[in-house]
């Protein structure tokens, strides 16, 4: 195990909507025994209660109220891991298309941002584990031992998710599913406050024509060079 950290090394992967991050934060997670930490999920749970709430995307003092009051944690169920908002299972309704660009959204907002990043430090901080979002390698943990910047084209990314639209029987069309990746980069990339941006010393991955697992192969050996590393010291 690595001397850096109680429980391991930080492992951060960033990345556009659409790129992998959370099958392969999912997998190598499980190929290390480590936890996996998905902070989109967070900032959707956050989304939704707005939402739910009638809370305005620019309304600041309510947001930062909501968050206050909102604690957000993942359970493992078998294989997969189950989203809960103050104990209520929201996994699935956070997954639609609309939370989706919500989220994007209300990400932006400077308190929602800043009570996540507590929590998000609290969670990683013993390390043993990989947080997956748009600003971890560059803003919740700078210092992560790895870093991986996870792309692919707008219109691969956008044709992975309407495969995945299409299987839950949504009827979203290909072109419209690509022009809301789109959009949503925008988005993301453009915001004041941590916007999506590769951190300097990240790992590029383009997983444009990759297969998941070459790219888990990839990601693989290069955490467990830097664990043999830090076993040399
Ligand atoms: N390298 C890849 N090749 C083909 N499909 C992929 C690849 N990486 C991810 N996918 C598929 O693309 C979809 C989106 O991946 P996901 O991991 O949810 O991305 P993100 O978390 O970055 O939004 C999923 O259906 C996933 O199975
Ligand atoms: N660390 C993070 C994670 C997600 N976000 C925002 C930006 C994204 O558009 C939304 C949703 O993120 P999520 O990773 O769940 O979205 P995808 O699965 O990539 O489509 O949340 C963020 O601002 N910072």
């Amino acid at each position: 195990m690595s001397a850096v950290r109680e429980n391991g090394v930080i492992v951060a992967i960033d990345g556009p909507s659409g790129a992998g991050k959370s099958s392969l934060t999912k997998l190598l997670a499980q190929r290390l025994g480590y936890i996996h930490i998905d902070t989109g999920a967070m900032f959707r749970a956050v989304a939704l209660m707005s939402k739910r709430a009638g809370i305005a995307t620019d309304d600041d003092a309510r947001l930062a109220e909501l968050c206050r009051g909102l604690e957000v944690t993942f359970v493992r169920d078998g294989e997969n891991c189950r989203v809960l908002a103050n104990g209520e299972d929201v996994s699935t309704e956070i997954r639609t298309e609309e939370i989706g660009l919500l989220t994007s959204a209300i990400s932006a907002r400077k308190p929602v941002r800043e009570a996540l990043l507590t929590m998000q430090r609290a969670m990683g901080a013993k390390g043993g584990v990989i947080l997956e979002g748009r600003d971890i390698g560059t803003v919740v943990f700078p210092d992560a031992e790895v870093k991986f910047f996870l792309s692919a084209s707008a219109e691969e990314r956008g044709r992975r998710r309407y495969l995945e639209l299409a299987a839950r029987g949504d009827k979203a069309t290909l072109e419209e599913t690509i022009a809301k990746v789109i959009q949503r980069d925008q988005q993301d990339e453009g915001r004041e406050h941590a916007p999506l941006k590769q951190a300097d010393d990240a790992l590029p991955i383009d997983s444009t024509s990759l297969s998941i697992e070459e790219v888990l192969t990839v990601m693989e050996n290069a955490v467990r060079e830097r664990l043999a590393q830090d076993d040399k010291r």
